[in-house]
């Protein structure tokens, strides 16, 4: 009896999951678990039970559900029916000495499961660009008889490789996992891909989507129960755009970025183009399951059943910077903002931009409050008002009890953060903070100002701290120190080298083409070789999901720092009128100050 009540929940849920509108209320409309033609239950079946007993007005099911859904000529017959036929075992149509067991529920409405589709209302993530019907049919069979053949007997300018969740071809060059790159230096042979693809290049190439013709290319054949773990393609080694040609069977790919995840359904003969943020933020995977439930119209999920897959990603293998760079042992040409035009729109693209995408990750790795700044915050007179200016996820609002914090931050995600924790916060640029002049006892300002792009900018900051600031009040400002290593003393960020991101690519340029803004990327944990670079972030691994091979690659962050060189910051306050330097320090890694404003 208790197994019977274990299953008839079972079935319960699943049928929740499925969409179906169960109702805990008696309506005259029931689901029949199990009773489905997908089960291999018959309507005819259903009706001969019902008739001897209750009126029915429409029995509904479909051959991909394992359930039916009938409609009584009114509430007591389907309680009745309820009541009477929970557990039944009826024989299964076409299977021979198979069973199946009833189990009935009341629906909220009717639901015509023949009418039920695939909702097309899905938003897709910005940049991804799904093209359906890309290929005809004729040209689809024809890729895979040529595809299938390689996968027999690959050819010498390919390579095979059997993975845990698939089997894979290369084309053009070998694809590495592990480091998810290529060996620029070893092509697979000089005419990259076999010959049958030239046709569909072709017409990739007339749409707009894709800038240069391809030299990558991987075919991965997918059996049903397949899949491949969450990643975005490595964008130290590809290009702007990835595309992604699906043949044979339908299956569903899942993309998230931060708490957001997008499930869509990718059709045999559609094109898909990652560009933009779908590209460089957004990871895609597909999970490794034979059936894939979606939502479709009515209310209800259509469940598809995979069959075996086959997919072309297409991409362009990016030079490699690197080995120059370490030749000549040169630093790479550093080519940094000369106008406040070119400055804004840097530090948007990396630093603002940056910190709404990392703002929960960051929130969790950064709450620690640093004890100097918490020293400073407690010899405030009891009562102050104080403003910290780029106060981040707020981890410095709350420590002192004696006075009042406000925070201000350019990033509206990890404001958000703050308002979660109820602290006081708003929106702004630190380079026009909308209070009055003088409004604020003391003021706070750490690890900000290194994200300002040039010198100018620099000084204009502290000069509006000073502003808020009243006559008499303090100010702490933090810098980022170019020493890591300060009278024999190792920062904490060198120190915990080996634990975080330091898997991240060698030194290596970002050039951005339409700008003509060049850096270099800095190697995580070591020791600064430049005072201005982009420093990579890692999101953190998604541990709810066990990669199916080692192909999972979360997305990297680049974000613009100025490193301070030793009394570079009390020059610059040296710049600004009305304030005089109170103390310096260096404090693991940082250069700090205390600024008070002539009273
Ligand atoms: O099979 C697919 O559609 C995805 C393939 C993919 O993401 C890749 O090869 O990087
Ligand atoms: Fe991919």
């Amino acid at each position: 009896m208790e197994k019977m009540f274990k299953k008839n929940q079972k079935a319960k849920k699943k049928l929740c999951n499925n969409g179906l509108p169960i109702s805990e209320v008696p309506s005259k409309f029931v689901v029949i678990a199990n009773g489905g033609l997908g089960n291999g239950i018959s309507v005819h079946q259903l009706t001969a039970i019902f008739e001897k007993h209750w009126v029915v007005e429409r029995t509904n099911t479909s051959i991909h559900c394992s359930y039916a859904c009938v409609a009584f000529d009114s509430v007591e017959s389907a309680v009745s029916a309820v009541t009477n036929l929970q557990g039944t075992v009826i024989k299964k149509r076409c299977e021979q000495n198979k069973t199946a067991v009833l189990y009935l529920f009341y629906l909220g409405k009717m639901v015509d499961l023949n009418k039920t589709e695939i909702s097309t209302n899905t938003t897709l993530p910005p940049g991804l660009i799904l093209c359906e019907e890309f290929l005809s049919q004729e040209e689809e069979s024809l890729l895979l008889t040529n595809i299938d053949s390689d996968f027999t007997s690959p050819p010498p300018t390919s390579i095979f490789e059997k993975l845990k969740h698939r089997t894979v071809l290369h084309y053009g060059y070998r694809f590495r996992y592990g480091s998810n790159d290529v060996d620029k230096n070893e092509p697979l042979s000089d005419h990259g891909f076999p010959n049958y693809i030239d046709g569909l290049l072709t017409k990739l190439l007339g749409l707009p989507h894709l800038k240069n013709k391809p030299d990558q290319l991987t075919i991965n054949k997918y059996a049903p129960g397949d899949g491949i773990a969450s990643h975005v393609d490595n964008p130290e080694a590809f290009g702007e755009v990835i595309t992604t040609i699906s043949l044979g069977s339908t299956v569903v790919m899942e993309m998230k970025f931060g708490d957001k995840v997008t499930d869509f359904v990718v059709n045999p003969r559609s094109a898909i183009f990652f560009t933009g943020d779908a590209r460089y933020k957004w990871t895609h995977c597909i999970k490794q399951k034979k059936t894939d439930i979606i939502a479709g119209t009515n209310d209800c999920r259509v469940t598809l059943q995979r069959g075996t897959r086959v997919s072309l990603t297409f991409r362009n293998t990016l030079a490699v910077q690197n080995h120059e760079i370490k030749l000549t042992n040169q630093l790479p040409d550093v080519k940094l903002p000369d106008n406040t035009t070119e400055a804004d729109s840097m530090e948007k693209q990396y630093v603002h931009s940056v910190y709404n995408d990392i703002a929960e990750h960051f929130s969790q790795t950064r709450d620690k409050p640093w004890p100097r700044v918490v020293e400073f915050l407690s010899n405030l007179d009891k009562h102050s008002t104080v403003l910290d200016v780029g106060c981040g996820s707020g981890r410095y609002l709350k420590v002192c009890k004696n006075i009042t914090m406000f925070g201000c931050d350019y990033s509206k995600s990890l404001t958000n953060i703050c308002h979660t924790k109820n602290s006081h916060v708003f929106i702004c640029d630190g380079l026009n903070i909308p209070t009055r002049t003088s409004c604020f006892d003391a003021c706070i300002c750490i690890a900000v100002l290194h994200h300002l792009s040039t010198e100018q900018r620099r000084i204009s900051a502290l000069q509006e701290l000073l502003r808020v600031t009243m006559p008499g009040g303090k100010i702490l400002v933090y810098v980022w120190a170019e020493e890591q290593n300060f009278r024999n003393k190792r920062s904490n960020y060198l120190k915990n080298a080996d634990t975080q991101n330091h898997e991240i690519v060698e030194s290596s340029v970002k050039k951005d083409h339409s700008s003509g803004l060049s850096l270099p990327i800095h190697k995580n944990r070591t020791n600064f070789k430049q005072q201005d670079m982009l420093v990579p972030w890692k999101l953190k691994k998604q541990t709810t999901e066990k990669p199916n091979d080692n192909f999972s690659n979360p997305p990297t962050f680049y974000r613009y720092y100025h490193v301070f060189k030793q009394l570079e910051l009390e020059r610059l306050c040296f710049q600004c009128p009305h304030c005089r330097i109170v103390e310096s320090y260096h404090d693991n890694g940082n250069w700090a100050v205390i600024l008070q404003k002539d009273s």
